[in-house]
């Protein structure tokens, strides 16, 4: 058990916001991997043959036989999410299907239940990150180290690969630091009301540590997913219904029935406040909490990827003795991405944000060390050694070698926050970018003939793993959902429908500015 003391600066307890400093946002007891009320086995048995009846082409049929069964027997939050994971996946499965074409009406015995639980843990009914990695997970040896890489398994997938499992469990490793994250974002902010410099200082080399630890964990993707795989397989299922149009949900997805439980229906997630079509991004890391902590912890605020706002930082030492607070952008794509989020989580991000600031902190007390770089990144801090220690000469007030490390330590958070920031970068050239423009291939996966003609032999050369011959294909515009090969010059979109490179290097160098 962690001590919670740190974290009296929130206006409520951990507990209140589902979040603890074993595993941060996700849940501290191993998520249930069947519900324990019979009533509910319709569900679960359907589940745990989900990637079978795909491959048999009557998942669809299979759904259409279920019973609508009710929520009232779910008794705690516990169940609540293993029905939110449950039912995610049989959605989502239903609506892309397995080399079929999507389908935009989720029957009501679906529906009904997962709009309920939904609006039960305050998140959107489709798949989240949530669905596929907070509560998708279990130890694998109970007496060993809980939640590394190697002691872990996903409880549901949708195709039944390895690849998929581990695109998962890489985000839960990562997630399962957050408990370590949270206990060092609790110690500085606790230790700036306290105002206790090395505290902070302390507290902030303890985090940059943990940032680097999870870069590491990140950069694991590469062992046990295929790009290949990833992109053509699987990532279709993890699509939402919104940007959706070359798919065919040009709409979006009608929840069946689910107007009749619930009067907000309408109006949620509609371009027209009549509309029984929702239209809602599907599954991202982006709607993780830890990251958007972590940023909101040390001040980073987000902005919108034009030219103009690239230009400007908000808080870029003041003469004055105020630091203005910047509000960011309330449409902002990762600020949308916390809807995605258990509305606990995405209430505990707001109200760190009213904490008191760290970067603030820092900002405050080294005027006249600190020599901002007013441009990019630069690996070196620049002190400047000509100021004499003015402030700081009696000796109740910190040294200027504390102030010194202070600074340091927020700046090494940054760097190791930019360099996680650069290695997705690098993830996502080679998982989506690469893929999306080298066209579909048909490998060791069967290719629906619908979708492609063969024009001639090549080698895979995408793969790390696979490098046998194989036959390429033309492909169609669209093969399923995000899964489609894009022309060289067009713009390859993330799950928010924009320029995903663009997008996330936009987030990466505005993160490098605010160093000091
Ligand atoms: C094959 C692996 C991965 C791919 C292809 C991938 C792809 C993407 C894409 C395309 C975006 C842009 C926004 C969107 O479309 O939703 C994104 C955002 C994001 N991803 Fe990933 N991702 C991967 C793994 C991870 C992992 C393991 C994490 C760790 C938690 C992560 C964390 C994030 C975050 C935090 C964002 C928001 C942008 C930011 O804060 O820098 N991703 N990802």
């Amino acid at each position: 058990m962690q001590t919670t003391e740190n974290w009296s600066f929130m206006p409520r307890s951990l507990e209140e916001y589902d979040v603890n400093l074993v595993n941060g946002f996700t849940p501290e007891q191993t998520p249930l991997s069947r519900l324990p009320d019979e009533y509910y086995s319709p569900w679960e048995d359907l589940v745990s043959r989900l990637t079978d009846h795909l491959l048999a082409g009557r998942f669809r049929e299979r759904v259409l036989q279920l019973p609508l069964l009710s929520i009232d027997r779910l008794t705690c939050r516990r169940e609540y999410q293993r029905a939110y994971v449950v039912l995610t996946f049989l959605a989502h499965s239903y609506v892309w299907g397995l080399h079929q074409k999507a389908e935009d009406v989720i029957p009501e015995c679906i529906a009904v239940p997962l709009w309920q639980v939904s609006r039960y843990l305050g998140i959107k009914p489709v798949v989240t990150n949530a669905s596929v990695v907070l509560w998708n997970w279990e130890v694998l040896d109970t007496n060993r180290e809980r939640m590394e890489l190697d002691n872990l398994a996903s409880l549901i997938t949708f195709t039944g690969s390895p690849d998929e499992a581990w695109f998962y469990l890489v985000s839960v490793a990562i997630e399962a630091k957050g408990g370590e994250i949270l206990r060092d974002i609790g110690k500085a902010i606790s230790n700036v009301g306290a105002n206790n410099m090395d505290g902070v200082t302390n507290a902030l080399l303890s985090l940059a540590k943990s940032i680097v630890l999870i870069t590491k964990i990140l950069n694991r993707m590469y062992e046990k997913n295929d790009p290949y795989m990833f992109y053509w397989k699987i990532r279709q299922y993890l699509a939402g219904w919104e940007n959706m149009k070359d798919a065919g949900l040009e709409h979006g997805v009608m929840y069946e029935g689910a107007e009749k439980v619930d009067d907000t229906y309408l109006t949620d997630g509609s371009d027209t406040e009549s509309s029984l079509y929702k239209k809602y991004p599907g599954g991202s890391a982006a709607q993780s909490s830890v990251l958007q902590a972590i940023d909101v912890a040390l001040g980073i605020a987000y902005y919108p990827t034009s030219a103009s706002a690239e230009n400007a930082r908000p808080d870029s030492p003041q003469p004055s003795s105020r630091v203005p607070e910047v509000r960011p952008p309330q449409n902002h794509y990762l600020l949308r991405m916390r809807d995605h989020m258990p509305s606990l989580h995405k209430l505990f991000l707001e109200d760190l944000a009213g904490a008191p600031g760290i970067r603030r902190y820092v900002l405050e007390n080294t005027r006249g060390i600190s020599k901002p770089s007013t441009t990019e990144f630069t690996p070196q801090i620049e002190i400047n050694e000509n100021l004499s220690d003015g402030e700081t000469t009696e000796s109740a007030q910190p040294s200027k070698a504390q102030k010194i490390g202070l600074i340091k330590a927020y700046n090494n958070c940054i760097s190791a926050l930019k360099a996680f920031r650069s290695s997705h970068i690098f993830i996502v050239k080679k998982y989506v970018v690469e893929q999306a423009r080298s066209g579909r291939t048909a490998g060791s996966s069967a290719v629906n003939s619908r979708d492609a003609s063969p024009v001639g032999d090549r080698t895979r050369v995408n793969s790390p793993i696979i490098t046998e011959k194989i036959v390429t294909v033309t492909p169609k515009a669209v093969v399923n959902g995000l899964a489609q090969a894009v022309e060289e010059g067009k713009a390859v979109v993330g799950t928010g429908g924009t320029d995903a490179i663009e997008f996330l290097s936009s987030i990466r160098n505005k993160t490098g500015t605010y160093r000091i």
